[in-house]
């Protein structure tokens, strides 16, 4: 049976900017499911990272409804909604965004002792998660000593020991060569056979074959279909 994550319905998304408005996302209604890998494509500027931010519930819609897990989270305040980001949804993005201060093990505990864990608890459960993508013998490295895929490791085991529902990701292979890029797109595809939701923004066409569903997103509009290939080359 199909267990649809997150839902939008009639959702919009206008930028206004003093002198004009922007409609960065038309008036959308699309759905994203428990066990599948989803690619959002599109231009630069077509607004991809506009339906991610409205999905990991980081910018409310201008019109309509967020159906997270069947509740519409357009109702909640703002501290309710980081609430949910922290618990339900785990993000990954192309600079990998760790902290530089803090060592492989730390960056992946640092989101559970966010969420209450205590020190020995999360230190646990962030070992399980590196060794899950192979960086066991790199727990206490800083992230300056790691390569790029490593880092972006690090960031895929911090995105998934919270067991989140959904994991975000803006561009995760962009500062990737293409065999890193495609160990990256394998541990996504992993996650979303584990069961969750996984939502990729890319430009890059050869992410395709990671696929379950792929979305296109042009001048705001979302559609399955791709219309302007040129775009992508
Ligand atoms: N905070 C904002 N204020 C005003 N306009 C914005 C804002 N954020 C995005 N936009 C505009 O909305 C449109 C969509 O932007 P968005 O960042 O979603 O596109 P994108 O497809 O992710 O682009 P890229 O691939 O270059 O990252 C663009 O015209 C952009 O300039």
């Amino acid at each position: 049976m199909q267990r649809e994550i997150v839902k939008l319905v009639g959702v919009n998304k206008i930028y206004n900017t003093g002198e004009s408005s922007i409609t960065a996302l038309a008036t959308t209604d699309i759905s994203f499911e428990a066990g599948k890998l989803t690619l959002i494509m599109g231009p630069s500027g077509s607004g991809k990272t506009t339906l991610l931010s409205i999905l990991g519930c980081i910018i409310y819609p201008t019109q309509g409804s967020v159906y997270y897990q069947g509740r519409d989270v357009t109702k909640l305040k703002e501290k309710e909604l980081a609430k949910l980001r922290l618990h339900d949804v785990g993000f990954i993005f192309q600079q990998f965004n760790l902290i530089e201060p803090l060592n492989a093990l730390e960056n992946v505990m640092h989101p559970l002792v966010l969420q209450g864990d205590s020190l020995s608890k999360a230190r646990n459960k962030a070992k399980v998660a590196l060794e899950k993508v192979g960086l066991k013998d790199r727990l206490m490295s800083l992230p300056r000593k790691l390569s790029g895929g490593q880092k972006q490791r690090v960031a895929v085991a911090r995105a998934l020991v919270g067991n989140p529902s959904m994991i975000l990701c803006d561009e995760p292979t962009a500062s990737l060569d293409a065999y890193t890029a495609e160990i990256i797109m394998n541990e996504l595809k992993e996650l979303a056979r584990a069961g969750k939701a996984v939502i990729v923004v890319t430009h890059d066409l050869r992410l395709r074959k990671f696929a379950d569903n792929t979305v296109y997103v042009e001048e705001g509009v979302v559609s399955k279909e791709l219309k302007n290939e040129q775009y992508y080359k």
